[in-house]
Order: C-alpha cells, then structure tokens, then sequence
C-alpha cells in the first residue's frame, strides 16, 4: 500500500477509535476506507479492523447475523493471522456482514481455500444454515435427469403461481472469487464463457450474449425489472469487495424466449438459469439440466468432495440450486404462524425483485432454502413438496 494511503487509513483507524464502532458510526469514513483498502492486508492494521469489527458487531444489539453469532473471542484470535496462498484474510471474509448488520449470514469466501483456512468460522455458520456438519459429504450430482416428469405442475389451473425459477450456480476451474479476480481475469473468463456458448447445439437453448458493457441503461433496466438479470450496486455484494472493475466481464446470456439464463460473474462467476411462467417444474428442471450439460463439456468447474460446487456465498454451496416460484397464497401467508410453516417446511421466502426486496401484490419469491447436503434434485424437491403443501393449506383455509 503506498505510504500516503497507510497515512490516510492510520488517521481514519484512530477517528475510528474514537467513534467505538468502526465503519457503522460514521457512514462518510467508511466509504472513504473503502475507497484505500487493500484486499488480503496482513499487517498490524487488518488485524486492529478485525479486531474493532468484532466489537462493532457485538455492541450492536440489532444485528442478528449469524456472523455476529459465530464470530466468538476464540475464533477472531485464532484465524486473525490467518491468510490464503492468494492473500485473502478473516477481514476480506466478514467486510460485508461488518457493513450491513442486517444480513441474516454476513460472510463470503474470497476463494475457495477460505473455506478451511477460515474454517473455525464458516463451519458453524455452514452447519446452522445447511445443517450440514464439517464431516459430512455433499452427495454425488444427481440433477434428476430422466425424472423431471414426476414433476408434474404444481398449479394447473394458474391460480397461485405466476412463475417458476430453477437456478445453480458454477465456478469456473483455477480463478478465485470476486474480491480476488483481477481486470484481465474478468475479460478471461467471459472470453471463455462466451466460447462455450457459442459451442452449444441444442436449439431451445441457443441464444446471444450480451456483455453488461456498453449496454443501454434502459435495456439494462427493462432486463431487471423483468426479472431476468442481475441488480447492480447490491450493497452486500459492494461491502465484499466483489464489484471490482465492474462492469467489466460482466454479462447475460439468453436464449430468444428467455427461458435459459447464463449470468457471468456476478455475485459467482456463473449462474445457469431456467425459468417460465406457469408452474410447470418439471419442464423447467429438464431445460436446465440439458444447460448444465452442455456449458460443462467445454468449462470444467470447481467442485470439493466435501462441499460439492463451490460458491462464493456459503449459502449456495454443494447442490448450488434454488428452485423458486412467484407465488400467491393470501391466506397462509396471513397466518400468524406463516414463519413456523415455512421454517417446517425448509422454505425460504423473499421479495419479488429478488433477496432483501419486499413483496408487491400479494406475490412473493419461496424457494427451497437448503442447498447443501442434499442433490439438485433434493432440493428442487424441497420446493416443490413445500409449495404442494401450501397450496393445500390455501386451498383448504377459511
Ligand atoms: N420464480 C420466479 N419467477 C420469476 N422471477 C424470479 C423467480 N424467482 C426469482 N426471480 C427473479 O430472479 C431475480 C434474482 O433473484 P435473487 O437475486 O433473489 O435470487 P438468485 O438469482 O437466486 O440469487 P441470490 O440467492 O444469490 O440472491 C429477481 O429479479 C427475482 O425476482
């Protein structure tokens, strides 16, 4: 770090001090550390930030992060020293759950390795999200080819769901995640991505990518709104560090109907997306696996024994998928106990513009929320077994 940059960072470390809280105090201070970090600092300084943000999180009595949970004394003072052979430390892990107390998880993995350098972290918090233990094993890829028939429509008659949405995501061989990618491996990567697409044969899926530079803003947008591409600016993806050079490598690939999705690193470096109106998982699920199949033959992707597919959010790790459906249900959705029947039924429930948003109309996103320690096909089952049973309940509710 050059000296002048040190100088500013010092001085700000010690207004910081003084604050008692550091980045959440003093909004303007923390941009301007941003701006002058460096990823994967060792020094004297880093180990003071990780230090201070374990405080900031446990003076905060809103914060509920199971970052804040498992960030306990013992952990920050044996994984403070700790590094990646490509320099991430424990700081480049908790940045984002630092600056947005209000994320339910707060951490990521800069590369694949922190997830056992920084493992006294990422173990508990994988174990209280997946219920997935550090000796259990993601099981073989089952992504459910030839049974998507069993998954007959979930709501014939159009009067619940509007949409349904089956994602996964995949890293390519040999890169780091966000924080970690330089400039030219952004340009790498999507020159890769963009070869393999090229290469695919299936006539469904066929289709044209679109590099987010030099796109119009109004197509951009229309894109968003219409659900089919990635937000820009996501704060929690910013505060980790993971939208460097933006928006360079970055894009969308889509076939003519927009029915098959490829984002190029976004928050992961891909995500296969399948999605349709109606309810029709079935049909949705046998797009994607013949997308999956097809990108896999020409890019190799990362894959742990232990873990199953990486990804840079612990959240998506192993099977990487979350089915979802846009869905109406006026009724249970007023239950006073709509958390528990959701939690029972390992479903997770989000806004409609996507997480951290808000439901609009009535409709929000349920998907299945356990991604690791069950197959790609187990866990487009946990959505649709749990979305069966809502509409049941709806049907039959007062
Ligand atoms: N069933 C669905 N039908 C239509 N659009 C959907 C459906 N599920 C999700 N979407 C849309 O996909 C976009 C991305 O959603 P969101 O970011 O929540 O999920 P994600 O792609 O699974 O990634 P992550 O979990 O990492 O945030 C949003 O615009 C959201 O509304």
């Amino acid at each position: 770090m050059a000296l002048h940059k040190r100088l500013v960072v010092g001085g700000l470390a010690g207004l910081i001090g003084v604050a008692g809280g550091y980045g959440v105090v003093y909004p303007y201070v923390r941009d301007m550390i941003y701006v002058n970090e460096q990823i994967g600092e060792n020094n004297a300084f880093n180990i003071k930030k990780i230090e201070n943000a374990y405080k900031t999180l446990q003076d905060n009595s809103e914060c509920n992060s199971l970052l804040k949970k498992h960030l306990t004394q013992s952990v920050v003072d044996k994984l403070k020293y700790k590094k990646t052979k490509l320099g991430a430390t424990l700081y480049d892990v908790i940045r984002s759950g630092v600056f947005n107390p209000d994320a339910s998880v707060g951490v990521y993995a800069p590369d694949s390795e922190s997830y056992k350098v920084f493992a006294a972290l990422f173990d508990p918090i994988i174990q209280e999200y997946h219920g997935f233990g550090p000796n259990d094993k993601q099981p073989d890829v089952d992504l459910g080819e030839g049974r998507t028939k069993e998954l007959e429509p979930l709501d014939p008659d159009g009067k619940y769901i509007i949409s349904t949405r089956i994602r996964c995501g995949r890293a390519l061989n040999g890169y780091p995640f966000n924080p970690l990618l330089k400039n030219d491996d952004y340009v790498a990567m999507q020159e890769k991505v963009k070869k393999a697409l090229a290469q695919v044969q299936d006539a469904d899926l066929k289709g044209t990518y679109y590099p987010l530079e030099g796109m119009k803003k109004e197509t951009q947008n229309k894109l968003i709104a219409d659900h089919f591409l990635f937000k820009e600016g996501d704060r929690h993806l910013q505060h980790a560090n993971a939208c460097r050079f933006w928006p360079v490598g970055r894009g969308i690939f889509h076939n003519n109907d927009k029915t098959f999705l490829i984002w190029v690193n976004e928050e992961d470096h891909l995500r296969l997306i399948s999605m349709e109106q109606g309810s029709d998982v079935g049909k949705c699920l046998d797009r994607l696996i013949r997308g999956v199949k097809n990108i896999e033959k020409v890019v190799p992707f990362a894959r742990d024994p232990h873990l199953g597919y990486l990804t840079f959010c612990p959240t998506n790790l192993g099977s990487t998928v979350r089915a979802s459906v846009h869905i109406k249900l006026p009724k249970v959705s007023a239950r006073k106990d709509f958390k528990e029947i959701t939690d029972r039924l390992k479903l997770q429930v989000r806004g409609i513009h996507g997480e951290h948003s808000d439901s609009e109309g009535g409709v929000m996103d349920i998907s299945n929320k356990q991604r690791l320690g069950l197959s790609e096909y187990q866990a487009v089952r946990q959505m649709y077994d749990g979305i069966k049973e809502l509409i049941k309940m709806e049907k039959e509710s007062k």
